[in-house]
């Protein structure tokens, strides 16, 4: 099946393009009566230089979406593409060297190596890939996150937010084309998670990076341009320039009516409309330098 991309998708971009794309994406885990279709045919567009979050109940796809949007997950059916390249149907080599030259990742624990300093953590995928991070972004990567006075510290002596800025840091040091961040906030504490926020967006308006989000959490998700709504494998909502109170009022109607089995028209027409005062506010608890 081949669907040109300027078919109507969920996320679908504006000018700046399409850095990953989906179509009749498709995930089922066992067979037979165990069966778990885990991704219902998804098509979804995630639109370059923007902050895309990815919410829904759990046991909805969030995952397992990003997974497969990532390369780190095969598919049962549909198709695939990072930029131009399909990924679908990519031997395990070419796929490993895809996810290591092209995406970043930032996971809920940081996996951040304690016997390396900070710096050392920050270049050292790219260091295990025989390659040479570009200085003057790597300085701007560092200044940005404000871990400049840090670099020298291991990650025992850096605070959990810290932590997580040197994790931000090391998933944006090769400038991938595409950042997945799986509940980067899950594992910290209000402030600290706030801070990662702020420095992922930062990541998106000053440094003009692409960031796909996994969260829970409706006031993280209104960091973000647009939310994407899963339910049971599908995308049955989007909403753009979200606020946390318009998130949360969109869940609810999802649990509350079992938006899972809703078809996504019905959804859409009773759902309130994204507020148009949503616009994020980039990180006014979580600027650089802050002392944890
Ligand atoms: N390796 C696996 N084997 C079998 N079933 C799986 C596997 N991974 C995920 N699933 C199932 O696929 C469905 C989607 O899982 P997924 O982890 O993507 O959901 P999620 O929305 O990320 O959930 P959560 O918010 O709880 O992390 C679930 O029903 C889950 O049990």
């Amino acid at each position: 099946m081949s669907t040109p991309a300027a078919e109507h998708a969920p996320g679908r971009a504006a000018a700046g393009g399409v850095a990953a794309r989906a179509r009749g994406l498709t995930k089922a885990y066992g067979s037979g009566e165990t069966s778990v279709l885990a991704l219902d045919s998804v098509d979804v567009d995630i639109a370059r230089g923007r902050f895309t979050a990815v919410m829904g109940p759990s046991g909805s796809g969030k995952s397992t979406l990003m997974h497969c949007l990532a390369g780190l997950d095969t598919v049962s059916a549909g198709q695939v593409w990072l930029g131009d390249t399909e990924i679908t149907g990519l031997k395990d080599r070419e796929l490993t060297r895809l996810r290591r030259d092209r995406i970043g990742f930032m996971f809920q624990s940081f996996n951040l190596i304690p016997t390396l300093n900070a710096a050392e953590n920050i270049t050292l995928p790219m260091d295990i890939a025989g390659q040479k991070p570009d200085p003057k972004w790597l300085d701007q990567v560092i200044d940005t996150l404000g871990l400049r006075d840090r670099l020298r510290h291991r990650p025992a002596q850096l605070s959990g937010g810290q932590q997580q800025r040197v994790a931000c840091a090391r998933a944006l040091a090769s400038r991938p084309e595409l950042i997945f961040a799986d509940e980067p906030t899950g594992n910290l504490d209000s402030r600290a998670g706030l801070e990662v926020l702020g420095f992922l967006r930062e990541a998106v308006d000053d440094l003009g990076q692409t960031v796909v989000m996994v969260t829970h959490d409706p006031g993280a998700a209104a960091h973000s341009d647009l939310v994407l709504f899963l339910a049971d494998g599908r995308i049955v909502d989007e909403m753009e320039r979200p606020t946390a109170e318009a998130v949360l009022e969109r869940m609810r109607l999802f649990t509350t009516a079992g938006a899972g089995a809703m078809p996504a028209a019905s959804v859409e027409a009773s759902a309130a409309p994204p507020s148009p005062g949503g616009a994020v506010d980039p990180g006014a608890p979580g600027r650089p330098g802050g002392e944890d």
